[in-house]
């Protein structure tokens, strides 16, 4: 075979590459009433192969994004650094507010995230940088060349973000 440099791409998707969760994002001025999605997360890495002939192992990729989406299953989605909402906390619980509307959420109900708002876009950046960082610090991703996260919070909208590996 030939020895050029050939870039290939795994994906995962579907299975329980998901989780459940509460937000609000505040835009254009506003902010949405707190509702929830079942969001699904897929995931691309671009690379070369390896000896084994493989670009990632899909089961090491799926057990880790899954660790990544259990941490947000089943909580509020608290964007810590959201300026246009004001975020009081106290030991037991997260009090949000927004000029005049007021949320209090206990604090095991909650993420924290460090994101300035919980849209599907910041989602998969957060996804891909916790991704990336457990990625690069447990395997060997000398080969790997790029890693895509897609959020989506309904079958018809999805986000994705993409950032490289190299270096
Ligand atoms: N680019 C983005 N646009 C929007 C985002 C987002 O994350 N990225 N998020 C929202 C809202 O959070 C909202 O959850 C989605 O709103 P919308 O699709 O309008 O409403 P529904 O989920 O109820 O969908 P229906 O198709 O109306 O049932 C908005 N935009």
């Amino acid at each position: 075979m030939s020895s050029k440099q050939v870039l290939r791409k795994v994906k995962i998707e579907g299975g329980y590459l998901d989780f459940n969760a509460a937000h609000f994002i505040t835009y254009g001025g506003k902010c949405e009433r707190l509702h929830g999605h079942n969001y699904c997360v897929m995931v691309e890495i671009e690379g070369e192969l390896g000896e084994d002939k493989l670009v990632f192992d899909f089961t090491v990729l799926k057990r880790i994004t899954k660790d990544i989406c259990r941490t947000l299953n089943h909580r509020f989605l608290l964007p810590l650094h959201n300026t246009h909402l004001e975020l009081i906390p106290t030991s037991r619980e997260w009090e949000i507010r927004f000029r005049d509307k007021r949320y209090i959420f206990p604090r095991a109900d909650v993420v924290e995230l460090p994101i300035d708002n919980s849209s599907a876009e910041r989602l998969a950046e957060y996804i891909c940088h916790e991704l990336s960082t457990i990625l690069s610090r447990e395997y060997d991703i000398s080969r790997l060349h790029t890693i895509m996260v897609g959020v989506s919070e309904a079958p018809t909208q999805m986000a994705y973000y993409q950032r490289s590996l190299l270096g």
